[in-house]
């Protein structure tokens, strides 16, 4: 017997587009699809905390990846920077492996550096400022916090060595905290902003405090840290080191905000000359000062109440305000497991389940669903870009760019009910320069190819789009849509890199592998067509079909057409994506067809950085990652077909779903012979149609 669900390897570069509340702007989320987070070896992720004393209590909740805190948590969501800001505003703090030397990690109050101009060391992985920061928006995010007398939240992560005991897990969220001062500083001949944080529930002792510490209730008025003016600048700072006072004014960032009005002082950061500036200790006063939080945020002194730093799970009732689906952006974050507090990412399609090994009860979560018809998946949360948009009864408008041959194909309703674009793909074309010397570097696109012949154009895009009454057909999109909604697919999130320890990223999207085994970089698990449901066999007979037609549209002269025998299906909440990648496994034929069900999507295609086509890079990329050429709008019951195994050499496609429940099934045909003898046997079993 074969294994049915051996471990197969896909390429790609999952992702996460985490929004709703409070929204979020893209430069915070997740790296980019295609950036891979900087490469660090794992010991730099260490338990640093390890020897400490034991805390006093433990945390609210926690979790072993940043993946788990940023999809669990709305006020973190930080996947590169230390702190999560959102418009403008400070939400949260992460406190880890990069320990600044001035920072101060105490029972009440946190000392440390925010954010900017830092880059990885290439020997040791370890982050190092290498640009002065006097204009950070970071800064500015906390200062603005400070104005409006912001809760913040503090996490703790293993990583950093000046926490006073030792975490029980690698990110421990601390509690509430609000920013008291907002301070650039020097160090090494660059500035940096520091943000001196203070827990608001003063009242209670902190569970990261030792055991042996005592607790002390809070004291508003003994220790007052001094302040002086700065006889240059007439500005006041306080006195925060023990060595001396110094004119902390130098503020483009707080002039732009409107808390200052001067830039720089002349006196900025200037110490006595028997000061060394590099071994700065904060004075006692300094540390020990409390800020009374309740008469800041409300001099009334009422009652203010910070929100809760542990996330609630989803109720039926969040999702009948959200919009009724189940699929909403809300309904794929993560949860905190009521059993053990471990921040758990939604991993399967239908449920939430504990992440962590260590849970003494086994906790699993779901809402009801209910089925979605095609016409609400379109009717409802449909956010198609202005581009793509169509007058109603219209045929929408792709968007193509002039290198693309776009072609309407005769008859205009083919006989297998599906009116086809072909879109002719552009081979890389060296130019020549008018002395007839070969420029290595520009790029020349080709002008006729709607003839069909190969040489300029390495193979086709089919688009196909059904006619009015064809979803509505038995095994058509309509029931297809419903009936993925009633099977358990299996779909699941996989890893798609870093694929352990606290970086470990899984994929936006909801997959499940059936037939050959389709090896690339994301790990599937493949099932055999035998053991899969109607719905996925009526569809990949549907595909073959659909893909044989067109590639005798034409095609032909990129490849001959094989029967599929692999399918990917892959699930889309609200907000999920398939990121920058090519399906160009060396074992693949060369027609790739997909069928789109439920909300529309935006498929688009650009040049990979290697590939000589198109000179259009994006502006300031460093990746030189290139500008989409060609971009179609997939909606309900469409047929996307790619022939040409060149295309995925030289391209690479990523699909955006612009409503709130989208499946995709994509057909490819696995060539067994060119695996080996036991691989070989399964691909040849596995792909078997019943
Ligand atoms: O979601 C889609 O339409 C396409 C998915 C895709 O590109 C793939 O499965 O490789
Ligand atoms: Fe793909």
């Amino acid at each position: 017997m074969t294994d049915p669900t051996r471990v197969t390897k896909r390429k790609r570069n999952g992702n996460t587009n985490n929004a709703s509340q409070p929204k979020q702007k893209k430069q915070q989320t997740q790296p980019a699809q295609s950036v891979q987070l900087t490469q660090q070896p794992e010991a730099y992720y260490g338990n640093q905390t390890g020897g400490k004393p034991e805390p006093f209590g433990k945390p609210l909740f926690h979790a072993e990846k940043r993946q788990q805190l940023c999809e669990t948590l709305d006020w973190y969501r930080a996947y590169q920077s230390g702190a999560y800001t959102n418009e403008g505003i400070a939400y949260g703090i992460l406190c880890d492996k990069e320990v600044g030397e001035r920072d101060y990690f105490g029972d009440q109050v946190i000392i440390t550096r925010v954010g900017g101009g830092k880059e990885a060391d290439k020997q040791t992985g370890k982050m190092v400022q290498v640009t002065s920061q006097t204009d950070s928006r970071f800064a500015k995010a906390f200062l603005k916090s400070k104005q409006i007398v912001k809760p913040i939240g503090v996490i703790a992560g293993q990583g950093n060595h000046g926490c006073p005991t030792a975490l029980p897990h690698y990110y421990c969220p601390l509690d509430w905290f609000h920013a008291t001062d907002v301070w650039c500083e020097n160090y090494n001949g660059l500035s940096r902003w520091m943000v001196r944080l203070e827990k608001i529930n003063l009242d209670e002792k902190s569970w990261w405090s030792a055991k042996a510490t005592p607790h002390t209730p809070p004291d508003f008025n003994t220790h007052k840290a001094e302040v002086k003016e700065c006889p240059k600048c007439k500005k006041e700072s306080k006195v925060i080191y023990k060595q001396g006072w110094t004119c902390l004014n130098a503020d483009p960032v707080a002039e732009k905000l409107g808390v200052r009005e001067k830039t720089t002082c002349t006196g900025f950061f200037k110490f006595g000359s028997d000061v060394n500036d590099k071994t700065l200790e904060y004075t006692e006063q300094y540390l020990l000062e409390r800020t009374n939080f309740k008469e800041l945020r409300d001099p009334s002194g009422l009652e203010v109440h910070t929100g809760p730093l542990k996330p609630r799970l989803p109720t039926m009732e969040d999702v009948e305000t959200l919009g009724n689906f189940g699929f909403e952006e809300k309904c794929k974050r993560g949860v905190v497991c009521p059993l053990c507090g471990c921040c758990s990412r939604r991993v399967e399609w239908g449920r939430w389940i504990c992440e962590s090994s260590t849970s003494n009860g086994h906790f699993e979560y779901s809402l009801p669903a209910r089925i979605i018809t095609a016409d609400e998946s379109t009717a409802n949360g449909n956010d198609i870009p202005r581009s793509l948009r169509t007058d109603p009864g219209e045929m929408h408008k792709d968007v193509v760019d002039d290198i693309i041959d776009r072609l309407e194909l005769d008859p205009p309703e083919h006989e297998f009910g599906y009116k086809i674009y072909r879109y002719g793909i552009p081979d890389e074309t060296p130019v020549k320069t008018p002395d007839e010397t070969p420029d290595e570097t520009a790029v020349e696109m080709p002008k006729e190819t709607s003839d069909g012949k190969p040489g300029a154009i390495i193979g086709y895009v089919y688009h196909l789009k059904p006619n009015a009454n064809i979803n509505q057909q038995p095994e058509g999109a309509d029931g297809l849509f419903e009936d993925l909604q009633r099977t358990d697919l299996g779909l699941k999130r996989n890893p798609s890199r870093h694929n352990k320890g606290v970086n470990e990223v899984l994929t936006a999207h909801w997959a499940t592998n059936w037939g050959a085994p389709y090896k690339y970089r994301v790990a599937q698990e493949s099932r055999p067509f035998k053991d899969a449901p109607s719905v996925i066999i009526s569809a990949i007979t549907q595909l073959s079909s659909a893909g044989k037609k067109s590639v005798a549209l034409g095609g032909e002269a990129f490849g001959s057409f094989n029967e599929f025998n692999e399918m990917l299906s892959v699930g889309y909440f609200e907000g999920s994506h398939m990121g920058w990648h090519d399906d160009g496994e060396k074992t693949l034929g060369p027609t790739v067809a997909s069928m789109s069900l439920g909300c529309s999507s935006v498929m688009q295609w650009r040049p990979k950085a290697k590939a000589k086509i198109c000179g259009k890079t994006k502006a300031n990329n460093k990746k030189q990652e290139k500008v989409p050429v060609l971009k179609i709008l997939l909606e309900h019951g469409d047929i996307m077909i790619m022939h040409g195994a060149k295309i995925q050499q030289l391209y690479e496609h990523e699909v955006k779903p612009c409503g709130k429940l989208r499946f995709a099934l994509t057909c490819r045909y696995i060539d067994p012979t060119t695996l080996s003898g036991e691989e070989r046997a399964y691909a040849e079993k596995a792909g078997e149609l019943p």
